[in-house]
């Protein structure tokens, strides 16, 4: 496997003496790759840190085999970027905007442009002003910035939240499409959905930690015998459940609710044993329902 992007004992530390990230460690090859954590837990922080954006307190990063502080501007040739927010203009026409964006990086190519519209299907919307786009359109054309100059790894903040569910599978098959032909898609989301149709690896972080890195396959090894469901009279019963045990999901019925747990330690001998899902896993590896 060709290693895309390592990332190697990386600690950030802020000014304000929040640290959020702690001495993480792992490995991206080629594919989608996800990156999920509740908010917080120093996702945009590690995307910065990966596009050279800010400098880690320590450790290190390479991207392609290039050292993200040493070697910045061979990194910068290799990755494309969407931010959580990107700031655009809402006059400029989505041509336009593209075509400064691609400047900026010192591209200066008109058919370039047009190409990565086409890859995004904005082509036929190039007059159109940035602000009369609706929200996935919008994305779609800050996917078609990051795409300029064809980059090995393209890092997307979040990319799906607040899409509907047509765009949410276009943009999907996008990514996908992408990480085809040894490229890297790295992806920080909290919709489990998006792990679980793009990703066979993925990373966890909770609160600046490292919770979690590999595949799928073997964080369901992980929850395996351990998925249970228990019947409760009322959520007065639930509050309490949480206190003890990861909520996986919560069903509500005439009579109470039927709630499917993380028995780690066993301690639920009345709870009913389930086959364990991939969506439990991922559950699970962000903390349980509750906080989702
Ligand atoms: N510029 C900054 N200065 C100080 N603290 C910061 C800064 N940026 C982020 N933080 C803090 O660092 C921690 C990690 O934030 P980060 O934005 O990386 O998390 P996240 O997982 O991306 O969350 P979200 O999903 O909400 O974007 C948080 O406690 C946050 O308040």
């Amino acid at each position: 496997m060709n290693t895309n992007i390592e990332i190697n004992h990386v600690t950030k530390k802020y000014k304000n003496g929040v640290t959020a990230l702690d001495d993480v460690s792992f490995h991206v090859g080629s594919g989608v790759f996800g990156l999920l954590g509740h908010n917080g837990a120093g996702k945009t922080t590690l995307m910065k840190a990966l596009v050279t954006v800010l400098t880690p307190s320590a450790g290190t990063i390479r991207i392609c085999g290039f050292d993200t502080v040493k070697q910045g501007n061979e990194v910068r040739a290799r990755i494309g970027y969407l931010p959580q927010e990107l700031a655009m203009y809402p006059s400029l026409s989505v041509f336009d905007f593209v075509n400064y964006m691609a400047e900026l990086k010192g591209i200066h190519n008109k058919k370039a442009v047009s190409s990565v519209l086409e890859q995004v299907e904005m082509l036929e919307f190039s007059k159109r002003k940035i602000g009369q786009l609706s929200g996935g359109m919008k994305r779609r054309v800050g996917i078609a910035q990051a795409l300029i100059g064809n980059p090995q790894i393209l890092v997307v903040d979040e990319p799906t939240a607040g899409l509907d569910p047509e765009e949410r599978v276009r943009f999907r098959g996008l990514l996908s499409r992408y990480a085809r032909e040894g490229r890297t898609v790295l992806l920080s989301t909290h919709i489990v959905e998006d792990i679980h149709q793009l990703c066979e690896e993925l990373a966890v972080l909770r609160k600046g930690h490292l919770f979690y890195a590999g595949t799928s396959a073997a964080l369901l090894e992980r929850v395996k015998d351990k998925v249970k469901i228990l019947h409760l009279e009322n959520e007065n019963q639930l509050i309490e459940l949480q206190k003890k045990s990861v909520v996986l999901s919560t069903t509500y019925e005439s009579h109470g609710l039927t709630v499917r747990i993380m028995d780690e330690s066993g301690l639920f001998l009345q709870a009913t044993p389930v086959t364990a899902t991939l969506e439990d896993a991922y559950v699970y590896c962000m903390g349980g329902k509750a906080h989702a």
